[in-house]
């Protein structure tokens, strides 16, 4: 079945606080939405909500396809090699090496692949982030700030792998402050903070 992403009328309340409500989104194959908003307007929580981690207080989330969400920590082991941290969770996805392997070259991260993740830089860390979702093959990508600590090349390598994901059928939503080239992206900026 295809690819597709459905929120109705989304609402989110975080302590007495509501940030947003009414949202509505409908992406099919190959659509891209692009969050943006000021600092605490709910962006990450709109995709905590999506990938089933917070209650909405109101609509619903409909989805077709698996669903892959790359937060602020990369959930890659830190005393594991980034190949072997990589393995490891594709195979939990049912991939394989050379998944890992083709994920590790479109964030240009082959030369360290050998290299403990605790020693990973800020930007090799959020590549290496990346890379997991990369080599898990879902199709549907939740991507919090991914460009946060990414310099200009590894920016646009981050973009050429999100245009190759949606022309294989793929959806990404990406939550940002910096220029991201998404084209034909649905923008979706949530509501200034009170
Ligand atoms: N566990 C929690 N309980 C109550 N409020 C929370 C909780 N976690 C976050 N919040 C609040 O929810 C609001 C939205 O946070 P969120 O992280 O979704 O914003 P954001 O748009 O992603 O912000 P940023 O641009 O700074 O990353 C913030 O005001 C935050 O303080």
């Amino acid at each position: 079945m295809a690819t597709m992403l459905h929120l109705v009328a989304l609402g989110c309340v975080r302590g007495d606080r509501a940030l947003f409500s009414g949202l509505d989104l409908t992406l099919g194959p190959g659509g891209a939405a692009l969050v943006t908003g000021p600092n605490g307007a709910g962006k990450t929580s709109l995709l905590r909500i999506i990938a089933g981690l917070l209650p909405a207080q109101s609509g619903t989330v409909e989805k077709q396809g698996m669903l892959a969400f790359a937060g602020e920590q990369a959930a890659l082991s830190r005393n594991q090699t980034l190949e072997q941290a990589l393995l490891y969770w594709a195979r939990l996805d049912g991939q394989d090496a050379a998944d890992v392997h083709a994920a590790l070259d479109w964030m240009a991260l082959r030369a360290i692949a050998d290299i403990p993740v605790r020693m990973l830089s800020t930007g090799q860390t959020k590549r290496a982030a990346l890379a997991r979702v990369i080599a898990g093959k879902a199709d549907i990508w939740l991507l919090d700030e991914p460009a946060n600590g990414l310099d200009t090349e590894s920016r646009a390598q981050l973009e050429a792998a999100i245009s190759e994901h949606r022309s294989q059928g793929g959806i990404v939503i990406a939550a940002t402050h910096q220029p991201l080239a998404m084209p034909d992206a649905v923008e979706l900026p949530i509501g200034a903070v009170t």
